[in-house]
Order: structure tokens, then C-alpha cells, then sequence
């Protein structure tokens, strides 16, 4: 297997989202968690691009540089040309920073002196212009990612906050050059570069706006961004290889040649975003909804959570999809930190949601949805999947993935994303499939 695009993204369900966008654009795209999946990959199996998951977002710097300089071997070893840094369309990571570091240090291993800063992902409502970057149209430091439990993010110049976690300066390339086109957006790059920019943030407002930085940024060996350059990307790289005579884009992607499977479901919801906030009130309002205890998955966690897979599969035995969640508002995650420490509750919920996964696909659970980067990536772990293969999209940045050869379905939802009915939704998937594979 060469690829031709290699992705590292720094948690779950940025990785599925950028594996979400690539397969949309046309590329057969492959999904690890992490890059030791590489070696359980089953033979034949083809990819143009693979996606490595990691769980470094809320990591220290040094961490993250570290494993992303694993993933960045795995993906060369497999053949990779290109290269994307995947964080998050709302820029956070550790207090201190690790996109910074991490960046620095996939430019060294490169031997590159520039790179963009993408995070735009307008069909999210996420929008840079002049290098600040806006959630639906209000500043990153005032939207709900102010106070994220993990990684709240109190500025919104990307500028500010790249050099503030760097090694050099950074520069922007305003929404003017992106909407002159590609060659406009090349020479303000390349102007930049001689400026002395290491970082250059380029404005995007529209999904458009990523293609034509995705055909910008054709001789950049290495990318940052979100999903969405992600796809300006692909589509890029699928021209080129057309233009040398190559395939055209894979009419049958895998998002059209397989469905979810039938079966028991659950969701599991540790995100306190906005939105998932509002999509579990919603989906409780008509399905059956139950909170974590927070003192008891800090304390008394091997009891809590047989009591709530206990719960979970006698709800699904009446034939509907439970909900699990320990989201909430931001005055009571506050409340839950000062009691137990931050990191101390996060690691808490986060192994608790792991570990009702793993009993759930024990008694049979062959779809999970899972809330949340770090609740998704500490359920995908518990469950020991290696790799996905990425299927239908179920709101723009979420598709339904499946663990390669034979493994359950999984639907990792970002914070933010999905609207109110999400959950419903994702387990109304029209047509699923009655003969697929069973956990
Ligand atoms: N009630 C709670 N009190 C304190 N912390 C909580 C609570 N519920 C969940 N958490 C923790 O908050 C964190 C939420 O992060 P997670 O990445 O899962 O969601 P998110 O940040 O909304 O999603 P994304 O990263 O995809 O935007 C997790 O570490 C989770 O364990
Ligand atoms: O980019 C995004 O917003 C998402 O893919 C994400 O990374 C949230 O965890």
C-alpha cells in the first residue's frame, strides 16, 4: 500500500472528521488508532490516504512532539508525499500550547521553513478572516470554547496564539489573496515566507475559500489545519493525479459502498460543549437518558460502571438506544473540578466511558455513538480497534466508521458539531444493514 496523503490529527474525532472530508473529496482513506495500527492492517487492503488518530490535544508539548513524530514515521514508511497536521477548527490545545511544538517539529523532520495555519471549517460555522478566527460568527475567546473543561481558549488571534507556542513569527494571508485565487494565495505565501513568517494563517469564510488554499499549497510538504483544508487537499491531489494520467476520484467511496450495522446501540456522551449539551437534553426528552455520577466514577468506578451497563443493556433488551452521558453546563464542570481536580475527573469519565464500551460490545452492542475528542479516543482505546474504514456522513464532519476486518460501528461526534437531533439521527440511519458484521 503507498499512500499519497498522510494525516496526523491530534484526537479521535478530528481524525474522523478529516477522514470524513478526504473520503467526500474521493480519496480511500483508512483511519488507525495511532500509529502501531499500521502493523494490524489486514493485507490488500488499499488506501491513498491514511488517517492516524492520536490523543495529544490536551497533552504536554513534549508528548505530543513525540508521538507525532511516531505517526509522521508511519505515514513516510507507508509512502506518504504530503502531510497534514490535524488539530482543531477552534485552535486548542494544551495551556501552554502543543500545536506550536508540534508544528516545529514535523517542519524540521520535513526540512520545510513554512507552513499555513487552516483552521477554518466555515460549513462548521467556523471562520478566520484577517487571522482571527470566529465559531458562527462570534470570537473564539466569547464562544462556548471560553470554557471548555480541558482546553478553553481565551484569545482568537491566530497570530498571537502560534507565536506564543513557537519557535518563530507568524503572518496572515487576508480573505482579498483567497478570493484573487490560488496563484494570488501562492505569491502571499511566498512573500510571507521571505518576511520571515514560519506560520502563515490564511483566511477562509467559505468552503470554497479551501480549495483554493488546497491548490495553493500543492508544494507544501506539510499542512496545518482542520478538516476542511483537509478536503482542499484531496481535491488538489486528486487533480495532479488525474492530470498525470491517474484514476479519477473513486465513484464508489466507501461512504457508498457500506451501511451501519443493525443491532444494539448506545450513546455515550462526555462532551460539556454547547451543543452536546442541547443534543442530550433533546435525545432524553423521547429515548431513555441517564447521567454519570461523577463522585462515583471517581471513586467507586468498577461498581458505577457495571450499574450502568447493567442499565444500558436492559434498555436496549426493550429495544431502545440508551444514552449515557456526564455532560453538563459550565458552572457545574466547574464545581466537579474544584472537588476532584480537573485532569483527575476528565481521566475519571473518560476511563469510565471506555470501559462501558468495552462491556457493552461484550453483550453484543454493534453501534456506539460517542460525544467528545477525548471521550471518543478513550473509547475507541478501551475497545482495542487499530483501524476504521470510514462510511456515510451523518452531519458534516461525522461519519460512521467501522473497525477493520470485522469490528463494531462507531460514530465519534466532535463537540460542537451535528444540530439538536443529532443522536436520533445517527441511529435513524435509514437503510441500516442487516447482514453486516455483529461487534
Ligand atoms: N460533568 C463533568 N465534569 C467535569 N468534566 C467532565 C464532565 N463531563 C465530561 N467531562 C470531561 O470533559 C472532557 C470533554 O472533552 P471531550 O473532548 O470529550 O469533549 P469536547 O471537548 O466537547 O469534544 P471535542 O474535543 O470533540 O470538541 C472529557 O475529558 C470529559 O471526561
Ligand atoms: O476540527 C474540529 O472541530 C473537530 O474535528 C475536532 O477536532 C473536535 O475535537
Amino acid at each position: 500500500m503507498a499512500i499519497t496523503l498522510g494525516v496526523i490529527a491530534d484526537d479521535f474525532t478530528g481524525a474522523t472528521d478529516a477522514a470524513g472530508f478526504l473520503v467526500e473529496a474521493g480519496l480511500r482513506t483508512v483511519q488507525l488508532t495511532g500509529p502501531a495500527g499500521i502493523e494490524d492492517l489486514p493485507d490488500g487492503l488499499d488506501a491513498e490516504a491514511v488517517v492516524i488518530s492520536l490523543k495529544t490535544r490536551s497533552t504536554p508539548a513534549e508528548q505530543a512532539v513525540a508521538e507525532s513524530l511516531r505517526a509522521l514515521d508511519a505515514l513516510r514508511g507507508l509512502g506518504a508525499e504530503r502531510i497534514l497536521f490535524k488539530y482543531c477548527s477552534t485552535f486548542d490545545s494544551t495551556a501552554a500550547g502543543n500545536i506550536g511544538p508540534v508544528t516545529d517539529a514535523l517542519l524540521e523532520a520535513l526540512e520545510e521553513d513554512v507552513t499555513v495555519l487552516v483552521p477554518a471549517l466555515p460549513v462548521n460555522g467556523r471562520t478566520v478572516r484577517d487571522g482571527h478566527l470566529s465559531v458562527h460568527g462570534v470570537p473564539l475567546h466569547e464562544s462556548g470554547m471560553r470554557d471548555h473543561p480541558v482546553t478553553p481558549m481565551r484569545d482568537s488571534s491566530l497570530v498571537r496564539l502560534m507565536e506564543a507556542q513557537s519557535a518563530g513569527r507568524a503572518a496572515v494571508v487576508p480573505l482579498a489573496a483567497v478570493d484573487a485565487g490560488p496563484a494570488a494565495v501562492a505569491e502571499a505565501l511566498e512573500a510571507a515566507r521571505e518576511a520571515g513568517a514560519r506560520y502563515v494563517a490564511v483566511d477562509a469564510v467559505e468552503m470554497r475559500h479551501l480549495d483554493v488554499i488546497g491548490e495553493a499549497v500543492r508544494d507544501l510538504r506539510l499542512v496545518t489545519g482542520g478538516s476542511g483544508i483537509g478536503s482542499g487537499v484531496a481535491k488538489a491531489v486528486l487533480a495532479d493525479a488525474a492530470s498525470d494520467g491517474g484514476e479519477p476520484a473513486d465513484a464508489a467511496a466507501p461512504s457508498a459502498r457500506w451501511r451501519p450495522a443493525a443491532g444494539s446501540a448506545v450513546i455515550l456522551s462526555g462532551s460539556c460543549s454547547q451543543m452536546t449539551n442541547r443534543q442530550v437534553a433533546r435525545y432524553g426528552e423521547t429515548a431513555p437518558a441517564r447521567a454519570v455520577d461523577v463522585d462515583r466514577a471517581v471513586a467507586d468506578a468498577a461498581q458505577h460502571v457495571d450499574e450502568l451497563v447493567e442499565w444500558a443493556a436492559a434498555r436496549q433488551a426493550e429495544g431502545t438506544a440508551p444514552l449515557i452521558y456526564a455532560t453538563a453546563g459550565p458552572e457545574e464542570v466547574e464545581a466537579w473540578q474544584r472537588r476532584h481536580g480537573a485532569e483527575e475527573v476528565s481521566a475519571a469519565i473518560e476511563s469510565l466511558f471506555g470501559r462501558i464500551a468495552a462491556a457493552l460490545r461484550d453483550r453484543g452492542t454493534v453501534r456506539i455513538v460517542a460525544a467528545g475528542g477525548e471521550t471518543s479516543g478513550a473509547v475507541t482505546r478501551a475497545l482495542g480497534l487499530a483501524a476504521f474504514e470510514v462510511g456515510p456522513t451523518i452531519a458534516p464532519g461525522v461519519p460512521w466508521t467501522r473497525g477493520v476486518p470485522d469490528g463494531i460501528d462507531l460514530a465519534l461526534k466532535s463537540g460542537n458539531f451535528g444540530d439538536e437531533d443529532f443522536f436520533a439521527d445517527a441511529l435513524r440511519t435509514p437503510d441500516l444493514d442487516e447482514t453486516a458484521p455483529r461487534g
